[in-house]
């Protein structure tokens, strides 16, 4: 049985039933163990892979809380000193999520979603003061229209990082809390669409969400984003006008969708995330407007089968790797005990160290392929 290590919140196992999946990962040759993250992981393991998600950890050891940053560190110093242990996802790109800035800044290295694309992400700014003079000033050069969306630069951990605020003219701009990201509003029918990413796999999930809005000087309205885009969300926010039910609505196209999953992917390095994607309802341009880490699934059928598929592919490609260098490993030492022999000249110059040898997902073929010398494994995979 391969040893995968867990950590979530009592409110994210709640929702997924995770502990109820013990049986369904068992039947997938995969041990399920709780981690105590307040303690060392090295008497907890041995553990082939560790999954998790510790976004509210990140956010306070950000914020120098000592015991999160004792957790955070606990799982770090395993992962540093057992580099065959694969980390679902790492940290590092969990990181840039977390700041809603950054997250949008990363979608526009998205080669998807240069000008000619059907895929974009609405104009956004960070305001990180009430003057309203400076904020006009910024909103104006970031090209940010009215109305849009005020949203709290942590992205994620807290309930906080949920109450967002729609902005409709200058007089709005006085209800500005920042630190907060300015998002460029889009009318979209009120029609969400969750791209739920799980390694190679995508399922779009459609989602209710807020109604068009006409240009209109309106004061400020202030919502929590759990409100607006959960399963069966019904108010005031997410019932459209009379006038925009005539619409018809629009089909998402999945290869557009499938495709941003891709870019996003690679961008990103993770293998468990969720991209919100709203159709603007006049230039029919997909729009992304939020990605979160390690969402909820919920409409993904089986997701819990899919999850054991992922997380037992990531196990083999490791193994493949682990054993291939073993063998090199092997090789190399026979061949020092049988004398010095003439090492031959890589091609990059270096004198005849064997290469560690990885396989890289060719992503256009998925079919495993020797890599050049230089690429060096991490945790046994590559980098995309
Ligand atoms: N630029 C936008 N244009 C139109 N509607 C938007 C825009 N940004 C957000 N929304 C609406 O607000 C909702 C919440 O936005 P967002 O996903 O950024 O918040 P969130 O707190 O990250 O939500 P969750 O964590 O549930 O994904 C969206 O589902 C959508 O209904
Ligand atoms: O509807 P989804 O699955 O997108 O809801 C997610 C939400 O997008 C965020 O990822 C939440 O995480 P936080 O931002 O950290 O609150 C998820 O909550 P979680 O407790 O399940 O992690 C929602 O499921
Ligand atoms: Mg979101």
């Amino acid at each position: 049985m391969r040893r995968v290590g867990y950590w979530l919140s009592e409110k994210k196992k709640k929702r997924l039933n995770f502990e109820d999946q013990i049986p369904t990962f068992r039947d997938a040759g995969i041990e399920l163990v709780k981690l105590n993250i307040d303690k060392s992981l090295e008497l907890q393991g041995p553990f082939d892979l560790i999954l998790h998600k510790c976004t509210l950890f990140m956010v306070d050891a950000e914020d120098g809380d000592e015991q999160s940053l004792d957790a955070i560190n606990n799982i770090k110093e395993y992962i540093s000193s057992h580099p065959d242990c694969i980390l679902v996802d790492s940290f590092e790109s969990i990181e840039k999520l977390i700041d809603r800035h950054e997250q949008y800044k990363l979608l526009l290295q998205c080669n998807l979603l240069k000008s000619e694309s059907v895929v974009y992400t609405p104009t956004f700014v960070e305001l990180s003061t009430k003057d309203r003079e400076t904020n006009k000033q910024r909103l104006h050069e970031a090209e940010v229209k009215y109305p849009f969306v005020c949203k709290p630069i942590v992205a994620h951990g807290s309930s906080a990082s949920h109450k967002m605020a729609i902005i409709f003219n200058e007089q709005g701009l006085e209800d500005i809390q920042p630190p907060c990201v300015a998002q460029t509003f889009h009318n979209h029918n009120a029609v969400l669409y969750k791209v739920f990413v799980i390694g190679e796999k995508h399922h779009i999930v459609e989602r209710p969400s807020i109604k068009n809005f006409a240009a209109m000087d309106r004061s400020t309205i202030y919502f929590d984003s759990n409100d607006v885009s959960k399963p069966n969300c019904a108010n005031f926010l997410t019932e459209l006008d009379k006038e925009d039910l005539l619409r018809t609505p629009i089909t998402p196209d999945d290869e557009i969708l499938g495709d941003l999953a891709n870019a996003v992917r690679r961008e990103l390095k993770m293998e468990l995330f969720g991209i919100d994607v709203i159709i603007d309802c006049d230039t029919k341009k997909y729009a992304v407007i939020d990605i979160n880490a390690f969402p909820g699934y919920e409409g993904v059928e089986n997701f819990m089968e899919i999850l054991c598929d992922l997380l037992n592919s990531l196990m083999d490609k490791n193994d493949k790797v682990k054993t291939e260098n073993e063998r090199l490993s092997r090789k190399r030492s026979e061949s020092s005990e049988a004398g010095d022999i003439k090492k031959p000249k890589l091609s990059n110059g270096n004198s005849g160290l064997q290469p560690a040898v990885c396989f890289e997902r060719n992503p256009d073929t998925h079919e495993g392929d020797m890599l050049l010398p230089w690429k060096q494994p991490i945790n046994g995979l590559l980098e995309h």
